[in-house]
């Protein structure tokens, strides 16, 4: 007999239901004890700070998918998962429609996005609130040398002849004519374009307006009156902007608030957004946290408490000293929900080998015992937090690994070439035994990864092991650059330097032979069209040659706003660049909407390519490409946060780039002791954080100790990337400074000191000492 059909359905859904809370509880006990009161929650505000390591992304993924169940989340009612880089959005977003796929649980019930990203797309769907009309708007991320930062500064001296004058005075100033122009060159492309620059940005992203600054300004009492120049700039930046169709990624946010600012609308939204989780909120700016409050709260009772995670580690902020992004923030929401009983600390971590973790460890208390000031508090370059090791019945697969070699190997080579061979035995020695592991070595700057680049590139051809340089095999940064010249080359096929510039992007992508490019370009149109009397061109000659006349007929025969997808496809670009390509020629179309000819395209390219960093599109497996197997990556400390690797090389640690010192170009020392910009951020963080406002010489003390702090939570940052291996090393002599240095042997090598860590670590792990008479096996 058929079962009645309401008792099938219902039996069904009863073990659907069943299978769910089985799956849920898988869920819940992959976590591990630290992780789980994320997966917890119910409602309300919940701080978590974190190690590294301790599985923040993980966690927060497991627990927004609990929270979706828990919730029965759907596409009217969504949780938000909002996190810093765009690679960490498509990671942890993959994360959780993975966890919901067993637990039958739709795909639209949540979102993740960027910060950027989420008031893009508020500001965008209201555009009557926000003013914003990307049709007609165009994005830019501007930097000092940016037009716009060009014509606000113009515009301020035109409008301020008496404090121009007084800059150009300087300190002391005989009247030569000279000295005059030298200083007026200065001012103008160097010292206020910067000071612009880092002052809207940073007060922008603070929500300040230009009239804040102006009062703010009043209660300062230095000779320039930097904060009203810096007012002063902003204001002109602000109508330059307007009036020419451009809006910054801060203007975004504001974009986003204002149209939130409405309450039909913000209920609307508010209705929509169940909950906020945000990852990585250490790096976030004022204006951004008031945006994810808003959207956390109570559509109908405002004083609901928010329904808000924010998971971050402190000790990982380093992007504070360049960007207006202040981990003071952080800890003080850690602070409040303390006191609330709701902070959360994940203090166990499963990546690095106990040696490794003890040596972090240290770094952290023996930085903030010597740089604390006057036993304040709030001066210490880290929240005081130990990293743990896992118990052993942990979740997590080979958590706290056995170390390789010693766990920690700390070198002192003679110079930075012997240290460079050091490091290339021992990766040989390591991926030879060891053929699954990946490896890293970070630099401070990207001189020393091409260095590094440089000197091993013999591991590929004699060791088969890949060598990647980040920096170096970054592509997507080239496209604007690529592009560019082909098109330059197209617009004017006899120019020798266009066809040679054409002609070396051929030869860098592999689509014609390596060849001696000078004797093509010099005579363009014999090498285009050669002639019956001209000599008969070589086989590689004639595939330039036809490779170069089919981008000329596509000029003729494309429309022009097809042009740069056909280049970008004539590149052979993969499917990440050609999305990035994409995204450029739609830039291009919209700048030069009025006017869609050549020169209007070549003007917005130059631009783009001169003085902006134009993002790219970047995959999901963006991050993937840098811990493949018996890889050895080159990757600059700032850009392995996230990322880890069995064994970690840390070379060149001098004290010189770690901490580090405060630098006053040579060219604006007529100023004073101080750079007007590090002054005027100091300033205003002073008064955002309502502590009084420094001199402009204690501001610049201010700036010293804020960038000491952050250069050791960078070295943190890079140490805690090692799970097996950590390997650090000062060579005794080195470049005087690495932005000049050639890399060639003739280039005079320097006494170097090391890194004030290194000979206190030494002192704590002598074992980990490596003389160089022993090698290390
Ligand atoms: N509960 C768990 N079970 C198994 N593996 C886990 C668990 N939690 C984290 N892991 C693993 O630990 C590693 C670190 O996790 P994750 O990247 O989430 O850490 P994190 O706290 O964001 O690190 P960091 O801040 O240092 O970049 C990852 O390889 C992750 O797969």
């Amino acid at each position: 007999m058929p079962d009645n059909p309401n008792t099938t359905q219902d039996t069904v859904q009863l073990s659907l239901a069943a299978l769910q809370e089985q799956e849920l509880q898988r869920l819940y006990n992959s976590l591990r004890q630290g992780q789980q009161p994320m997966a917890d929650w119910q409602g309300g505000s919940l701080a978590v700070s974190a190690v590294p390591g301790a599985g923040k992304s993980t966690g927060m993924a497991v627990a927004a998918a609990i929270a979706i169940a828990r919730y029965q989340l759907h596409g009217k009612r969504q949780l938000v998962v909002v996190t810093f880089t765009r690679s960490a959005a498509a990671s942890i977003k993959g994360k959780i429609r993975e966890y919901l796929k067993p637990l039958r649980l739709p795909q639209n019930s949540f979102v993740v996005y960027t910060l950027h990203g989420l008031a893009l797309n508020i500001a965008n769907r209201h555009p009557d609130l926000s003013g914003i009309n990307l049709d007609t708007l165009t994005v830019v991320t501007p930097n000092q040398t940016h037009r716009l930062i060009r014509a606000c500064v113009e515009q301020w001296i035109a409008s301020n002849p008496r404090r121009y004058s007084l800059l150009l005075e300087g300190v002391s100033f005989d009247g030569e004519e000279t000295e005059r122009l030298r200083r007026q060159s200065v001012l103008r492309t160097e010292v206020l374009p910067s000071l612009a620059y880092t002052v809207i940005h940073e007060a922008k992203s603070s929500g300040l307006l230009p009239e804040d600054l102006w009062v703010i300004s009043q209660q300062t009492n230095d000779p320039y009156d930097i904060l009203a120049i810096a007012a002063g700039l902003y204001e002109h930046y602000q109508r330059v902007t307007r009036s020419r169709d451009f809006i910054d990624y801060d203007d975004m946010i504001l974009a986003a608030l204002r149209v939130l600012d409405d309450n039909t609308v913000r209920q609307l939204w508010q209705r929509q957004f169940f909950a906020v989780f945000e990852d990585e909120a250490q790096d976030s700016s004022p204006l951004q946290y008031r945006l994810l409050q808003t959207l956390a709260a109570d559509p109908t009772n405002p004083y609901t408490p928010l329904n808000l995670i924010r998971v971050g580690d402190p000790n990982q902020a380093i992007n504070s000293t360049f960007t207006p992004a202040d981990p003071i923030y952080f800890n003080r929401f850690c602070t409040q929900c303390q006191e609330q009983q709701r902070l959360a600390t994940m203090d166990q971590a499963g990546r690095s080998t106990p040696i490794i973790i003890d040596a972090a460890n240290f770094i952290l208390n023996w930085v903030n015992q010597t740089y604390t000031q006057n036993q304040d508090e709030s001066t210490r370059p880290f929240r005081p937090q130990t990293i743990h090791p896992v118990p052993p019945d942990d979740p997590q697969t080979d958590a706290n690994p056995q170390p390789e070699g010693r766990g920690l190997e700390i070198y002192q080579p003679s110079d930075i070439y012997q240290t460079v061979e050091l490091l290339g035995q021992r990766v040989i020695d390591l991926f030879t035994r060891n053929p699954n592991h990946n490896a890293a070595v970070l630099v401070r700057e990207n001189r020393q990864g091409n260095f590094i680049a440089q000197k091993l590139d013999y591991l590929k051809r004699q060791h088969g092991i890949d060598v990647y340089d980040v920096q170096g095999s970054d592509r997507h940064s080239h496209i604007p650059i690529e592009i560019l010249a082909l098109l330059q080359f197209i617009d004017r096929p006899h120019s020798p330097d266009y066809l040679k510039a054409a002609l070396d992007v051929l030869v860098k992508r592999q689509l014609i032979p390596t060849q001696d490019l000078n004797a093509l370009a010099t005579y363009p149109e014999q090498f285009l069209y050669p002639g019956p009397l001209d000599p008969h061109p070589t086989p590689a000659v004639s595939q330039a040659a036809r490779y170069c006349r089919s981008l000329l007929r596509a000029r003729l025969e494309l429309p022009h706003y097809q042009l740069i997808s056909f280049l970008a496809l004539t590149l052979k670009y993969d499917q990440s660049e050609l999305a990035t390509a994409d995204k450029l020629a739609e830039r291009v179309v919209k700048q030069t909407y009025s006017s869609s000819a050549m020169p209007a395209t070549l003007a917005a390219l130059s631009e783009i390519v001169s003085s902006e960093r134009f993002e790219p599109v970047e995959t999901e497996d963006a991050d993937s490409r840098y811990l493949r197997r018996r890889q050895l990556t080159i990757i600059t400390m700032h850009k392995a946060k996230g990322l880890d690797w069995d064994y970690v090389f840390l070379p060149f640690l001098h004290e010189d780039t770690i901490p580090g010192n405060p630098w006053i170009p040579t060219a604006a020392q007529f100023l004073g002791d101080f750079t007007l910009a590090e002054v005027a951020r100091a300033q205003i963080r002073a008064s955002l954080h309502e502590h009084p406002l420094p001199t402009a010489l204690e501001a610049w003390e201010k700036a010293g100790q804020l960038k000491t702090a952050e250069e050791y939570r960078l070295l943190y940052v890079a140490m805690t990337r090692a799970k097996r291996l950590l390997w650090i090393s000062a060579a005794q002599k080195g470049p005087f400074r690495w932005n000049t240095f050639s890399g060639q042997a003739s280039d005079n090598l320097q006494i170097k000191k090391p890194c004030p860590v290194l000979p206190v670590l030494s002192r704590r792990f002598p074992d980990s000492v490596v003389s160089l008479a022993t090698r290390v096996i």
